[in-house]
């Protein structure tokens, strides 16, 4: 096969997120995909998916054209002494690590295109909900947003949302996930076995989405009001969820993850500029 730069990815930590990246990517398109990790575990994850597994940081930034930066952001600084500044230049580069700003990015990697997204682990199955900031829209950015939609939808946003679309839509699968949980217990609690509730909720979950996104309704509380028969059985249930203050505490769960996501912004945002002066 003949490649060049530009039809060349690097991912940069092949954990969750990185590996769904490359399933995705070696399973859609033709790119070629350096994956990087540092346990031989990781990288023979990635090497069983198709990719290129190698631990050289350097190698994978200097023979891509596009870079993924998947490593928690705790480990970004050390990630960059393992790249030379030289390696970073006229490359596109992606963070996906959480609260970390494009200006501590820029400081870091000059001399990169530097963009900021945050996807979802719904990436693996390419229905990720991926945010993406950076100023300006140009044939780079629109690379940056094919790129991007091998993973699911796209969406740019002002950076200053990224925060709170990590809170809500990064988090999110958790979230759900804890929910999903919550009502197929529910169920069995009430006396259905769990394969069959479980498989249950996933069709309720997916069903309400496309019914929401119907022209059928404005808002979620149009289709609480049309299930819910006077004296039966869903205001019932409403009436215990209210008292539980359920709908406040998740307010709370998305505000808190939010925060938590700026908050890992400015720790590591001291680390880089520690790292720089250091250079
Ligand atoms: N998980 C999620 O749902 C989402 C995560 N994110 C963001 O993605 C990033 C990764 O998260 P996640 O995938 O969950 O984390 P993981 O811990 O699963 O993956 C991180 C990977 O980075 C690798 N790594 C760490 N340091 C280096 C290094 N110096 N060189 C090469 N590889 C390295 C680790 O390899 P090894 O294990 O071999 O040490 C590990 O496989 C985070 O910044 C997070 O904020 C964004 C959206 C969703
Ligand atoms: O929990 C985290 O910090 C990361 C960011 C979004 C999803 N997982």
């Amino acid at each position: 096969m003949t490649y060049n730069h530009h039809s060349t990815v690097a991912v940069l930590g092949s954990g969750k997120i990185g590996l769904a990246f490359v399933k995705q990517i070696l399973q859609k398109t033709s790119y070629r995909v350096y994956a990087t990790g540092r346990r031989s575990e990781t990288l023979k994850a990635a090497e069983s998916l198709g990719a290129l597994a190698l631990r050289d940081n350097n190698l994978a930034v200097r023979e891509s054209g596009i870079v993924v930066i998947a490593v928690k952001p705790f480990h970004f600084p050390q990630l960059l002494s393992e790249v030379e500044p030289e390696s970073w230049k006229g490359k596109i580069v992606v963070s996906l690590m959480a609260g970390v700003k494009l200006d501590t990015l820029r400081a870091a990697i000059p001399g990169a295109r530097v963009f900021r997204a945050m996807p979802n682990l719904n990436s693996y199955v390419g229905f990720s909900s991926t945010a993406v900031a950076e100023n300006g829209y140009d044939d780079t950015s629109r690379t940056v947003e094919e790129f991007l939609k091998i993973f699911g939808k796209v969406y740019w946003v002002p950076e200053e949302y990224l925060d709170i679309w990590t809170g809500l839509a990064g988090s999110g699968p958790a979230f759900i996930a804890e929910i999903i949980d919550a009502m197929a217990m529910g169920a069995v609690a009430a006396g259905m076995p769990r394969e069959l509730s479980y498989e249950a909720v996933l069709d309720v979950l997916e069903g309400t989405a496309r019914l929401l996104r119907s022209r059928l309704y404005q808002h979620p509380g149009q289709l609480r009001d049309d299930v819910t028969t006077p004296a039966g059985t869903t205001i019932k249930g409403l009436m215990v969820l209210e008292s539980g203050g359920v709908k406040a505490v998740l307010m709370k769960m998305v505000e808190e993850a939010s925060r938590r996501s700026r908050e890992i912004g400015e720790e590591i945002n001291l680390k880089i500029l520690e790292k720089i002066r250091q250079r």
